[in-house]
């Protein structure tokens, strides 16, 4: 897909505040710090649009970027950091089902995870999360230019077994540094749009 106009809408907090165009939403899910504000800027070609930063935990709003007046791509607040007090975490649990329990027009989900590492606890916990609602999830396995290439098959294979991903969804291996799987990213999305 060629995009041509990319916009934050709005930074939401609580329902009230979504979106209420009706357009198709895609939501984007990772651990904080995982490379997802880099994913998405290297999807839509963006220096800078959503926020990249090495100040994990911060962002505690559900973005919703409108991409060519057509979808939304919509950034939801990283998780698995340590240093979170009780009640953020809380906040961001009623955030998170606020949104997924009820948005009709959410699609499809994509989690980003890193290609270099097991999938954690809290990837897992995660992708359970996303399939209680029966989203279709696409895991992006993202930082693949920090993997040997003779490696990558074995690291996807881990990534599928450790989520035990369900058949109805894939893993596309990811490089925000060579934009590498964007293409393959973009086909799969546009499936849901
Ligand atoms: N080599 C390499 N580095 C990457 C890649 N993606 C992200 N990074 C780096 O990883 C760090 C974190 O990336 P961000 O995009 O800020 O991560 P994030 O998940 O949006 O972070 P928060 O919003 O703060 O939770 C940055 O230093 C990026 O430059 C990638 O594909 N390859």
């Amino acid at each position: 897909m060629k995009v041509n106009k990319a916009e934050i809408v709005i930074s939401a907090v609580s329902p009230k505040q979504y979106p209420q165009d009706r357009l198709s939403e895609i939501a984007l899910a990772g651990r904080s710090n995982v490379g997802k504000s880099s994913f998405i800027n290297r999807l839509i070609h963006r220096k800078n649009l959503a926020r990249t930063s090495s100040k994990p935990g911060k962002t505690q709003t559900l973005n919703f970027y409108r991409i060519n007046e057509k979808f939304y791509f919509v950034d939801v607040p990283g998780y698995g950091y340590a240093k979170v007090s009780k009640k953020e975490r809380e906040k961001w649990g009623k955030m998170m089902e606020e949104y997924f329990a009820l948005r009709d027009t959410l699609k499809l989900a994509t989690l980003i995870i890193d290609i270099r590492h097991k999938p954690t606890d809290d990837d897992v916990m995660m992708y359970e999360f996303l399939k209680h609602y029966q989203l279709p999830v696409l895991v992006v396995a993202t930082k693949l230019d920090k993997i040997p290439k003779n490696k990558k098959s074995a690291h996807l294979e881990q990534v599928i077994q450790t989520l035990d991903l369900d058949p109805e969804d894939t893993v596309i291996p990811f490089s925000s540094e060579t934009g590498e799987g964007k293409e393959d990213v973009w086909h799969y999305l546009e499936q849901y749009l």
